[in-house]
Protein backbone atom coordinates (compact mmCIF):
# COMPACT_ATOMS: atom_id res chain seq x y z
CA UNK A 1 0.00 0.00 0.00
CA UNK A 2 1.38 3.66 -1.13
CA UNK A 3 1.05 6.59 1.46
CA UNK A 4 -1.70 8.44 0.69
CA UNK A 5 -0.81 12.37 -0.24
CA UNK A 6 -3.42 14.90 -0.04
CA UNK A 7 -1.79 18.16 -0.83
CA UNK A 8 1.99 19.56 -1.46
CA UNK A 9 2.52 21.34 1.91
CA UNK A 10 5.91 23.54 1.29
CA UNK A 11 9.37 22.49 -0.44
CA UNK A 12 12.20 23.53 2.00
CA UNK A 13 15.68 24.62 1.10
CA UNK A 14 18.98 24.35 3.17
CA UNK A 15 21.21 27.35 2.70
CA UNK A 16 24.22 28.84 4.42
CA UNK A 17 23.89 32.09 2.94
CA UNK A 18 20.05 32.24 4.20
CA UNK A 19 20.20 36.41 4.55
CA UNK A 20 20.53 36.29 0.97
CA UNK A 21 18.12 33.75 0.17
CA UNK A 22 15.56 35.00 2.54
CA UNK A 23 16.56 38.63 0.90
CA UNK A 24 15.98 37.34 -2.86
CA UNK A 25 12.65 35.45 -2.04
CA UNK A 26 11.48 38.23 -0.38
CA UNK A 27 12.23 41.44 -2.34
CA UNK A 28 12.92 40.08 -5.53
CA UNK A 29 10.68 37.08 -6.12
CA UNK A 30 7.92 39.39 -4.32
CA UNK A 31 7.11 36.23 -1.86
CA UNK A 32 5.70 36.87 1.22
CA UNK A 33 8.00 36.32 4.35
CA UNK A 34 4.79 35.03 6.54
CA UNK A 35 6.38 32.88 9.49
CA UNK A 36 9.47 32.19 10.74
CA UNK A 37 11.18 29.80 13.77
CA UNK A 38 14.41 30.61 15.52
CA UNK A 39 16.58 29.27 17.76
CA UNK A 40 20.11 29.54 19.12
CA UNK A 41 21.55 26.98 16.33
CA UNK A 42 19.31 27.53 13.23
CA UNK A 43 16.32 29.50 11.67
CA UNK A 44 13.58 28.74 9.44
CA UNK A 45 11.86 30.77 7.51
CA UNK A 46 8.78 30.57 5.34
CA UNK A 47 7.50 32.34 2.09
CA UNK A 48 4.42 31.85 0.13
CA UNK A 49 2.89 33.14 -2.81
CA UNK A 50 -0.97 31.36 -3.45
CA UNK A 51 -0.39 27.74 -2.26
CA UNK A 52 3.26 27.70 -3.20
CA UNK A 53 5.47 27.78 0.51
CA UNK A 54 8.88 27.57 0.31
CA UNK A 55 10.76 27.11 3.69
CA UNK A 56 14.31 28.04 4.43
CA UNK A 57 16.45 26.67 6.85
CA UNK A 58 19.56 27.74 8.00
CA UNK A 59 22.56 25.57 8.01
CA UNK A 60 24.78 26.02 10.58
CA UNK A 61 27.84 28.73 9.77
CA UNK A 62 31.19 29.28 11.51
CA UNK A 63 29.79 32.05 14.05
CA UNK A 64 29.85 35.58 12.41
CA UNK A 65 30.61 34.62 8.90
CA UNK A 66 28.52 32.78 5.73
CA UNK A 67 29.13 32.34 2.08
CA UNK A 68 28.48 35.18 -0.02
CA UNK A 69 27.12 34.71 -3.56
CA UNK A 70 30.01 33.24 -5.42
CA UNK A 71 31.29 31.60 -2.45
CA UNK A 72 33.78 33.98 -0.69
CA UNK A 73 33.52 34.95 2.87
CA UNK A 74 32.19 37.92 4.38
CA UNK A 75 30.90 39.48 7.35
CA UNK A 76 27.10 38.86 8.70
CA UNK A 77 24.93 41.25 7.99
CA UNK A 78 22.38 42.11 9.91
CA UNK A 79 19.11 40.50 10.25
CA UNK A 80 18.30 43.03 12.88
CA UNK A 81 14.85 43.84 11.71
CA UNK A 82 13.40 40.77 13.38
CA UNK A 83 16.31 39.58 15.36
CA UNK A 84 17.65 41.28 18.25
CA UNK A 85 20.64 39.95 19.70
CA UNK A 86 20.85 41.96 22.28
CA UNK A 87 17.98 40.92 24.51
CA UNK A 88 17.64 37.68 22.86
CA UNK A 89 14.38 38.02 21.61
CA UNK A 90 12.88 37.04 18.57
CA UNK A 91 10.69 40.76 17.07
CA UNK A 92 7.91 40.23 14.43
CA UNK A 93 6.91 43.77 14.09
CA UNK A 94 5.80 44.78 17.25
CA UNK A 95 5.26 40.99 18.60
CA UNK A 96 8.27 39.40 20.40
CA UNK A 97 9.16 36.07 21.69
CA UNK A 98 11.66 33.97 23.58
CA UNK A 99 14.29 31.80 21.90
CA UNK A 100 13.63 28.31 22.02
CA UNK A 101 15.78 25.46 22.14
CA UNK A 102 14.30 23.25 19.81
CA UNK A 103 15.47 20.86 17.48
CA UNK A 104 15.08 21.34 13.93
CA UNK A 105 11.28 20.96 13.17
CA UNK A 106 9.24 19.28 10.33
CA UNK A 107 12.81 18.23 8.47
CA UNK A 108 15.40 16.53 8.61
CA UNK A 109 19.36 18.00 8.84
CA UNK A 110 20.82 17.03 5.69
CA UNK A 111 24.61 17.39 6.08
CA UNK A 112 24.70 18.31 2.47
CA UNK A 113 27.73 19.96 1.16
CA UNK A 114 26.40 22.77 -1.24
CA UNK A 115 23.35 24.61 -0.54
CA UNK A 116 20.14 22.22 -1.85
CA UNK A 117 16.85 22.11 -2.10
CA UNK A 118 15.57 18.73 -1.15
CA UNK A 119 12.41 18.34 1.24
CA UNK A 120 9.34 18.29 -0.53
CA UNK A 121 6.65 17.73 2.05
CA UNK A 122 2.99 16.50 1.88
CA UNK A 123 0.13 16.58 3.72
CA UNK A 124 -1.45 12.82 4.48
CA UNK A 125 -4.68 12.30 6.10
CA UNK A 126 -2.99 9.44 8.74
CA UNK A 127 0.46 9.68 9.88
CA UNK A 128 0.67 5.96 11.32
CA UNK A 129 -0.88 4.19 8.64
CA UNK A 130 1.71 6.08 6.14
CA UNK A 131 4.33 5.59 8.17
CA UNK A 132 3.76 2.29 8.52
CA UNK A 133 3.50 1.09 5.28
CA UNK A 134 6.40 2.54 3.96
CA UNK A 135 8.78 1.29 6.54
CA UNK A 136 7.21 -1.93 6.20
CA UNK A 137 7.99 -1.71 2.54
CA UNK A 138 11.94 -0.70 3.27
CA UNK A 139 11.63 2.82 3.29
CA UNK A 140 14.56 4.51 5.15
CA UNK A 141 12.95 6.39 7.83
CA UNK A 142 15.17 9.69 8.44
CA UNK A 143 12.71 10.95 11.34
CA UNK A 144 10.17 8.68 13.01
CA UNK A 145 6.76 9.91 13.87
CA UNK A 146 6.76 13.28 15.89
CA UNK A 147 4.43 15.49 17.41
CA UNK A 148 4.60 19.17 17.84
CA UNK A 149 1.66 21.59 19.08
CA UNK A 150 1.04 25.02 20.38
CA UNK A 151 -1.70 27.24 21.43
CA UNK A 152 -3.28 26.85 18.09
CA UNK A 153 -3.04 22.64 18.20
CA UNK A 154 -1.25 19.99 16.96
CA UNK A 155 0.47 18.33 13.80
CA UNK A 156 2.04 15.17 13.66
CA UNK A 157 4.77 14.05 10.95
CA UNK A 158 7.85 11.83 10.24
CA UNK A 159 10.50 12.44 7.41
CA UNK A 160 11.35 9.69 4.17
CA UNK A 161 14.09 9.10 2.31
CA UNK A 162 13.46 9.39 -1.49
CA UNK A 163 15.82 7.31 -3.68
CA UNK A 164 16.52 10.52 -5.81
CA UNK A 165 20.10 11.67 -4.45
CA UNK A 166 19.57 13.76 -1.72
CA UNK A 167 15.71 14.22 -1.93
CA UNK A 168 13.33 13.16 0.87
CA UNK A 169 10.01 14.14 2.17
CA UNK A 170 8.00 15.00 4.99
CA UNK A 171 4.69 13.88 5.85
CA UNK A 172 2.43 15.77 8.26
CA UNK A 173 -1.21 15.59 8.95
CA UNK A 174 -2.36 19.28 10.17
CA UNK A 175 -5.76 18.38 10.43
CA UNK A 176 -5.69 19.25 14.40
CA UNK A 177 -4.10 22.35 13.41
CA UNK A 178 -5.97 25.61 13.00
CA UNK A 179 -2.66 28.10 12.82
CA UNK A 180 -1.09 29.48 9.38
CA UNK A 181 1.55 27.51 8.86
CA UNK A 182 3.12 25.35 11.43
CA UNK A 183 3.28 24.86 15.60
CA UNK A 184 6.48 26.62 16.83
CA UNK A 185 6.42 29.23 13.89
CA UNK A 186 6.11 32.69 15.06
CA UNK A 187 3.94 34.30 12.32
CA UNK A 188 4.33 37.88 11.49
CA UNK A 189 2.19 40.30 11.74
CA UNK A 190 -0.04 41.23 8.58
CA UNK A 191 0.79 44.88 9.03
CA UNK A 192 4.88 43.67 9.38
CA UNK A 193 7.03 45.72 7.19
CA UNK A 194 8.56 42.67 6.40
CA UNK A 195 5.09 41.24 4.53
CA UNK A 196 5.89 41.84 0.95
CA UNK A 197 3.80 44.02 -0.63
CA UNK A 198 1.37 43.64 -3.99
CA UNK A 199 0.31 40.13 -4.44
CA UNK A 200 -0.72 41.20 -7.40
CA UNK A 201 2.13 42.45 -9.25
CA UNK A 202 3.17 38.64 -9.15
CA UNK A 203 0.17 36.08 -9.34
CA UNK A 204 1.76 32.97 -8.35
CA UNK A 205 -0.95 30.60 -7.59
CA UNK A 206 1.22 27.54 -7.19
CA UNK A 207 3.88 25.30 -7.91
CA UNK A 208 3.00 23.58 -11.71
CA UNK A 209 5.91 21.16 -11.92
CA UNK A 210 9.29 20.07 -9.39
CA UNK A 211 12.33 18.89 -11.95
CA UNK A 212 14.78 16.16 -10.93
CA UNK A 213 18.20 16.11 -12.17
CA UNK A 214 18.99 12.39 -12.27
CA UNK A 215 21.89 10.11 -13.64
CA UNK A 216 21.81 8.29 -16.93
CA UNK A 217 19.30 5.28 -17.11
CA UNK A 218 17.58 5.90 -13.67
CA UNK A 219 14.22 7.13 -14.88
CA UNK A 220 13.05 3.81 -14.66
CA UNK A 221 13.68 2.95 -10.63
CA UNK A 222 12.83 6.37 -9.66
CA UNK A 223 9.51 6.02 -11.37
CA UNK A 224 9.23 2.63 -9.76
CA UNK A 225 9.98 4.16 -6.54
CA UNK A 226 7.26 6.79 -6.17
CA UNK A 227 4.76 4.31 -8.29
CA UNK A 228 5.12 1.86 -5.39
CA UNK A 229 5.22 4.26 -2.36
CA UNK A 230 3.54 7.54 -3.09
CA UNK A 231 1.09 5.95 -5.56
CA UNK A 232 2.37 8.42 -8.65
CA UNK A 233 1.32 7.60 -12.20
CA UNK A 234 3.17 8.77 -15.06
CA UNK A 235 2.17 11.55 -16.66
CA UNK A 236 2.72 12.37 -21.09
CA UNK A 237 4.41 15.31 -21.51
CA UNK A 238 4.57 15.06 -25.17
CA UNK A 239 1.09 17.16 -25.53
CA UNK A 240 2.55 19.19 -28.17
CA UNK A 241 3.01 16.87 -30.74
CA UNK A 242 -0.21 16.49 -33.66
CA UNK A 243 1.31 13.19 -35.34
CA UNK A 244 1.88 9.42 -34.13
CA UNK A 245 5.83 10.92 -34.77
CA UNK A 246 5.76 11.84 -30.85
CA UNK A 247 9.21 11.60 -28.88
CA UNK A 248 7.44 10.00 -25.97
CA UNK A 249 7.82 6.21 -25.44
CA UNK A 250 6.27 4.69 -22.79
CA UNK A 251 9.53 3.42 -21.52
CA UNK A 252 12.18 5.77 -22.88
CA UNK A 253 10.22 8.57 -22.05
CA UNK A 254 10.56 11.43 -23.96
CA UNK A 255 13.39 11.27 -25.54
CA UNK A 256 15.45 15.46 -27.12
CA UNK A 257 18.48 14.61 -29.20
CA UNK A 258 19.34 16.77 -31.63
CA UNK A 259 20.94 20.04 -32.31
CA UNK A 260 22.89 19.74 -29.34
CA UNK A 261 19.94 18.78 -26.73
CA UNK A 262 20.44 15.41 -25.42
CA UNK A 263 17.64 14.94 -22.60
CA UNK A 264 15.36 12.15 -21.85
CA UNK A 265 12.20 13.44 -19.30
CA UNK A 266 9.65 11.59 -17.85
CA UNK A 267 6.81 13.28 -15.87
CA UNK A 268 4.88 11.61 -13.31
CA UNK A 269 1.80 12.91 -11.26
CA UNK A 270 0.68 11.85 -7.72
CA UNK A 271 -3.21 11.19 -7.15
CA UNK A 272 -4.73 12.86 -4.21
CA UNK A 273 -6.13 11.19 -1.41
CA UNK A 274 -9.95 11.58 -2.44
CA UNK A 275 -8.51 10.52 -6.14
CA UNK A 276 -8.62 6.78 -4.53
CA UNK A 277 -11.41 6.79 -3.01
CA UNK A 278 -11.20 8.33 0.46
CA UNK A 279 -13.21 11.56 0.91
CA UNK A 280 -11.78 14.21 2.99
CA UNK A 281 -13.07 17.18 4.33
CA UNK A 282 -10.38 19.33 3.90
CA UNK A 283 -9.96 18.36 0.43
CA UNK A 284 -10.44 20.59 -1.87
CA UNK A 285 -10.76 19.24 -5.36
CA UNK A 286 -10.14 22.49 -7.30
CA UNK A 287 -6.62 22.20 -5.54
CA UNK A 288 -4.37 22.02 -8.55
CA UNK A 289 -1.58 19.48 -8.54
CA UNK A 290 1.99 19.38 -8.73
CA UNK A 291 3.74 17.37 -11.41
CA UNK A 292 6.90 15.90 -10.37
CA UNK A 293 9.72 15.72 -13.83
CA UNK A 294 12.73 13.34 -14.10
CA UNK A 295 15.43 14.72 -16.37
CA UNK A 296 17.75 12.62 -17.84
CA UNK A 297 20.78 14.26 -19.83
CA UNK A 298 22.20 11.52 -23.11
CA UNK A 299 25.39 11.41 -23.21
CA UNK A 300 25.78 11.93 -27.56
CA UNK A 301 25.16 15.43 -27.19
CA UNK A 302 28.01 16.67 -24.78
CA UNK A 303 27.74 18.21 -21.36
CA UNK A 304 24.61 20.03 -20.81
CA UNK A 305 22.61 21.56 -17.76
CA UNK A 306 21.89 18.21 -16.05
CA UNK A 307 25.70 17.18 -15.86
CA UNK A 308 26.18 20.42 -14.68
CA UNK A 309 23.71 19.80 -11.74
CA UNK A 310 25.05 16.82 -11.32
CA UNK A 311 28.39 17.75 -10.92
CA UNK A 312 28.42 21.03 -9.07
CA UNK A 313 25.80 19.70 -7.24
CA UNK A 314 26.96 16.89 -6.10
CA UNK A 315 24.51 14.05 -6.69
CA UNK A 316 21.41 13.91 -8.22
CA UNK A 317 18.47 16.33 -6.48
CA UNK A 318 15.57 18.96 -7.57
CA UNK A 319 17.33 20.90 -10.60
CA UNK A 320 14.16 23.56 -10.60
CA UNK A 321 11.11 24.42 -10.24
CA UNK A 322 8.25 25.60 -12.28
CA UNK A 323 5.77 28.12 -10.27
CA UNK A 324 2.70 28.60 -12.24
CA UNK A 325 1.38 32.85 -12.68
CA UNK A 326 -1.85 33.64 -13.87
CA UNK A 327 0.17 36.61 -15.51
CA UNK A 328 3.97 35.70 -16.74
CA UNK A 329 4.70 38.78 -18.74
CA UNK A 330 4.22 41.07 -15.33
CA UNK A 331 5.24 38.64 -12.99
CA UNK A 332 8.78 38.63 -15.24
CA UNK A 333 8.62 42.35 -15.32
CA UNK A 334 8.18 42.99 -11.71
CA UNK A 335 11.16 40.03 -10.80
CA UNK A 336 13.57 41.52 -13.40
CA UNK A 337 12.78 45.00 -12.31
CA UNK A 338 13.76 43.87 -8.55
CA UNK A 339 16.81 42.53 -9.94
CA UNK A 340 16.12 38.80 -10.81
CA UNK A 341 17.98 37.78 -13.57
CA UNK A 342 16.55 35.40 -16.43
CA UNK A 343 17.78 33.65 -19.21
CA UNK A 344 16.71 35.50 -22.37
CA UNK A 345 17.28 33.26 -25.88
CA UNK A 346 18.68 34.90 -28.50
CA UNK A 347 17.05 37.94 -30.09
CA UNK A 348 16.44 35.91 -33.81
CA UNK A 349 13.75 33.41 -31.42
CA UNK A 350 11.67 36.62 -31.63
CA UNK A 351 11.75 37.67 -35.09
CA UNK A 352 12.22 33.95 -36.88
CA UNK A 353 8.72 34.54 -38.81
CA UNK A 354 7.33 30.98 -38.03
CA UNK A 355 7.93 32.10 -34.11
CA UNK A 356 6.62 35.31 -34.52
CA UNK A 357 3.14 34.40 -36.11
CA UNK A 358 2.73 31.45 -33.61
CA UNK A 359 2.93 34.60 -30.58
CA UNK A 360 0.97 36.67 -32.78
CA UNK A 361 -1.93 33.75 -32.85
CA UNK A 362 -1.83 33.23 -29.29
CA UNK A 363 -2.45 37.23 -28.77
CA UNK A 364 0.87 38.28 -27.59
CA UNK A 365 3.08 40.90 -28.70
CA UNK A 366 6.42 39.11 -29.77
CA UNK A 367 8.48 42.41 -28.66
CA UNK A 368 6.68 42.60 -25.26
CA UNK A 369 7.86 39.19 -24.81
CA UNK A 370 11.09 39.57 -26.15
CA UNK A 371 12.19 42.31 -23.58
CA UNK A 372 11.79 39.37 -20.57
CA UNK A 373 12.90 37.09 -22.41
CA UNK A 374 9.64 34.73 -22.34
CA UNK A 375 9.26 31.86 -24.57
CA UNK A 376 5.99 30.76 -25.94
CA UNK A 377 4.84 27.18 -27.32
CA UNK A 378 1.75 26.15 -29.09
CA UNK A 379 0.50 22.93 -28.38
CA UNK A 380 -0.09 21.08 -31.60
CA UNK A 381 -1.83 17.76 -30.17
CA UNK A 382 -5.18 16.72 -31.21
CA UNK A 383 -7.32 17.49 -28.65
CA UNK A 384 -5.44 20.98 -28.52
CA UNK A 385 -5.88 21.64 -32.28
CA UNK A 386 -9.95 21.89 -31.86
CA UNK A 387 -9.71 25.23 -29.57
CA UNK A 388 -8.17 28.27 -31.29
CA UNK A 389 -4.02 28.73 -31.17
CA UNK A 390 -5.08 31.85 -28.33
CA UNK A 391 -6.21 28.75 -25.87
CA UNK A 392 -3.32 25.93 -26.36
CA UNK A 393 -0.30 27.27 -25.47
CA UNK A 394 2.28 27.35 -22.82
CA UNK A 395 4.92 30.27 -22.08
CA UNK A 396 7.78 30.13 -19.62
CA UNK A 397 10.73 31.64 -18.31
CA UNK A 398 13.59 30.44 -16.32
CA UNK A 399 15.79 32.46 -13.99
CA UNK A 400 19.52 31.79 -13.62
CA UNK A 401 21.36 29.31 -10.94
CA UNK A 402 19.69 31.38 -7.18
CA UNK A 403 22.91 29.74 -5.15
CA UNK A 404 26.55 30.00 -5.43
CA UNK A 405 26.69 26.78 -7.76
CA UNK A 406 25.26 26.32 -10.80
CA UNK A 407 22.55 24.01 -9.37
CA UNK A 408 19.17 24.92 -9.05
CA UNK A 409 16.80 27.76 -10.79
CA UNK A 410 13.46 28.48 -10.36
CA UNK A 411 11.36 29.08 -13.58
CA UNK A 412 7.83 30.62 -14.35
CA UNK A 413 4.93 29.25 -16.01
CA UNK A 414 1.70 30.05 -17.70
CA UNK A 415 -0.30 27.72 -19.29
CA UNK A 416 -3.17 28.61 -21.68
CA UNK A 417 -4.89 25.30 -22.29
CA UNK A 418 -1.38 23.32 -22.74
CA UNK A 419 -0.59 20.69 -20.13
CA UNK A 420 2.67 19.10 -21.08
CA UNK A 421 6.25 20.84 -21.43
CA UNK A 422 6.98 22.64 -24.83
CA UNK A 423 9.86 20.96 -27.14
CA UNK A 424 10.21 24.32 -28.73
CA UNK A 425 11.03 26.28 -25.09
CA UNK A 426 13.39 23.49 -23.87
CA UNK A 427 15.70 23.80 -27.09
CA UNK A 428 15.38 27.72 -26.93
CA UNK A 429 16.03 27.26 -23.22
CA UNK A 430 18.81 24.83 -23.90
CA UNK A 431 20.08 27.22 -26.11
CA UNK A 432 20.83 29.96 -23.76
CA UNK A 433 22.03 27.52 -21.14
CA UNK A 434 24.73 26.19 -23.37
CA UNK A 435 25.34 30.03 -23.94
CA UNK A 436 25.94 30.87 -20.18
CA UNK A 437 27.86 27.53 -19.24
CA UNK A 438 30.25 28.73 -22.46
CA UNK A 439 30.19 32.28 -21.12
CA UNK A 440 31.13 31.28 -17.52
CA UNK A 441 33.60 28.88 -18.60
CA UNK A 442 35.66 31.74 -20.77
CA UNK A 443 35.64 33.87 -17.46
CA UNK A 444 36.97 31.24 -15.62
CA UNK A 445 39.76 30.80 -17.91
CA UNK A 446 40.29 34.54 -18.35
CA UNK A 447 40.59 34.99 -14.21
CA UNK A 448 42.66 32.03 -14.11
CA UNK A 449 45.43 33.26 -17.10
CA UNK A 450 45.10 36.66 -15.24
CA UNK A 451 45.96 35.09 -12.30
CA UNK A 452 48.59 32.84 -14.44
CA UNK A 453 49.99 35.98 -15.83
CA UNK A 454 49.94 37.92 -12.30
CA UNK A 455 52.13 35.30 -10.96
CA UNK A 456 54.05 34.50 -13.47
CA UNK A 457 53.12 30.37 -13.53
CA UNK A 458 51.10 28.89 -16.27
O1 LIG B 1 10.51 22.47 -19.76
C1 LIG B 1 10.48 22.38 -18.53
O2 LIG B 1 9.99 23.25 -17.80
C2 LIG B 1 11.02 21.19 -17.89
O3 LIG B 1 10.90 21.10 -16.70
C3 LIG B 1 11.81 20.24 -18.73
C4 LIG B 1 13.27 20.45 -18.54
C5 LIG B 1 13.97 19.61 -17.72
C6 LIG B 1 15.35 19.80 -17.50
C7 LIG B 1 15.99 20.83 -18.15
O4 LIG B 1 17.31 21.00 -17.93
C8 LIG B 1 15.28 21.67 -18.98
C9 LIG B 1 13.91 21.49 -19.17
FE1 LIG C 1 10.37 23.14 -15.91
Amino acid sequence: MAAHLCRLHHISLHVSNVNKIVHDLRSKFNFDFFAARLTEKTGQYAFRRGSAVFLVNEKSNPVGHELNERGSQRELPSMSSFYNSTDNRVRFGDKTSDIRKLDFLYDHYPHYSVDTVCNVCFEVEDVERSFNALRDQGCQILVPPKKVHDDNGLVTYFVVKSIVGNVYHTLLDRSKYHGMFLPQFDELDSTSELRSVDASLCPITHFDHITYACPRRNTAEVMRWYEKHFGFQRFFIDSFNVSSSSNEDMNEGYVLDQDGVGLRLTAMEYWKCSEMGIQLPSKNRMDPDCKFVIAESLPEQGKNQVDTFLEQHRGPGIQHIGLYTTDIVRTAQTMAQAGVEFFTPPPAYYTEVGKRHEIESAGHDPQMLSKHGILLDTALNKEAMSQPPSERYLLQIFTKPIFAEDTFFLELIERRGATGFGEGNIRALWRSVQAYMENEKEDTQKQKSDVSLKTGKC
